[in-house]
């Protein structure tokens, strides 16, 4: 039977990788890009059919970021689908990212310094905005409007594959501030909650033959990282990079390896797996990619806390945007 593979942020990176492996390891899948720019997701699916020339390859427009663009995708894709056996939650974004390098260099001294290469932490911040649906951005895109997805193609859904990161950390998140309204740390608190939603997803879901797992892809080179620091200076450091990476196992580097633990996962039966783990893409210093499940920070209490405020949040969102389309259409009339 054709197995149908949904990826949000497909048209670049890691999502972009992940579609050119799954269709390497199954030829008769069919692919659903799903992305905000659909010129940007054509490019991508003439690069795929390149390769693959006898592939399915769908595009779907969807920008994660806007509750209406979500609930507008949503409809179109149980108007083309029966199921997904695969939702892949990639999109993500990083705004006006800040490099410490004070921070940076003394890290370099410190004992740290390995966590500091695979995780950016305390090195790296963020400066975060309100989107039009007066929801913080980060938040908005990489955790809620996913939420918001998989609450709607629920019935379909089989199995959801998060692309988390070993920058999420558990004092970047409040619950009291689950946005991070106040921090500056958007992207840490964002891929934190999006853990700790996959593990409340895993508790309430499982019986009901839902299962999800979150990924770390490592440090890949892709349009997220090239925005934290100027061209030239990435065009310089690059063979520094490079001979980092024969020390760590997380400077996975290219898109390529990045995918690693997204296409693993495509190949486990999902009752073999911890819920609680976070599956890292690792390559060795002589370019071997392999897999590495590592234990997440987090409680099932407050994950579980963090999916009732999120359902809340939903409710909210949905009566907004009615309102707001019943006074269109009220000014339409008059
Ligand atoms: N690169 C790295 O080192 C790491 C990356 N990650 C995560 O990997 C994921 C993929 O990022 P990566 O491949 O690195 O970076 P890219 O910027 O190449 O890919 C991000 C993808 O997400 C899409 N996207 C962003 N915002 C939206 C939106 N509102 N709606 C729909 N699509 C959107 C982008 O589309 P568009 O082209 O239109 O912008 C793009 O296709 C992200 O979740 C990121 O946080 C995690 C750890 C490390
Ligand atoms: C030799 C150089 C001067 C090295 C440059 C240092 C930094 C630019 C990198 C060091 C650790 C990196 C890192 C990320 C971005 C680039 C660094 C800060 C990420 C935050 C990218 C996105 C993620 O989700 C993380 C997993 C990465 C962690 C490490």
């Amino acid at each position: 039977m054709e197995r149908v593979v949904l990826i949000t942020g497909a048209n670049s990176g890691i999502g972009l990788a992940l579609c050119e492996r799954l269709l390497t390891e199954d030829s008769q899948l069919r692919l659903c890009l799903a992305c905000r720019n659909m010129q940007r997701a054509e490019a991508a699916r003439s690069a795929l059919l390149t390769s693959h020339s006898n592939a399915h390859v769908d595009l779907l427009q969807l920008d994660v970021g806007s509750v209406q663009s979500v609930l507008s995708a949503a409809q179109e894709v149980k108007a083309r689908y029966n199921r997904i056996d695969f939702l892949y939650l990639n999109a993500g974004i990083m705004p006006n990212p800040q490099l410490d390098l004070n921070a940076f260099f003394k890290g370099l001294f410190s004992r740290n310094v390995v966590r500091m290469f695979a995780t950016a932490e305390g090195i790296l911040t963020q400066q975060d905005r309100l989107n039009s649906d007066g929801l913080q951005e980060v938040f908005a895109t990489n955790l809620f409007g996913h939420f918001l997805l998989i609450r709607e193609l629920e019935p379909l859904l089989s199995r959801l594959v998060w692309t988390s990161s070993s920058n999420a950390r558990r004092s970047a998140f409040s619950m009291e501030d689950m946005q991070h309204r106040e921090g500056r740390e958007s992207y840490s608190s964002s891929k934190y909650a999006s853990d700790m939603l996959s593990l409340a997803l895993n508790r309430q879901k499982n019986s009901q033959g839902l299962f999800s797992s979150v990924i770390c892809p490592g440090l890949v080179m892709t349009n997220l990282t090239y925005g934290i620091l100027p061209s030239f200076f990435w065009t310089l450091i690059m063979p520094v990079m490079w001979l980092i990476r024969i020390f760590t196992n997380t400077f996975t580097l290219t898109p390529h390896n990045g995918a690693e633990a997204l296409h693993w996962l495509f190949l486990q039966n999902p009752e073999s797996l911890d819920p609680r783990a976070k599956y890292h893409s690792l390559t060795s210093g002589l370019g071997t990619n392999y897999t590495q499940p590592r234990q997440m920070d987090i409680d099932e209490g407050a994950s579980d806390v963090l999916y009732s405020k999120l359902l809340e949040l939903e409710k909210e969102v949905r009566r907004k945007l009615s309102e707001e389309n019943a006074d269109e259409e009220i000014s339409a009339v008059k």
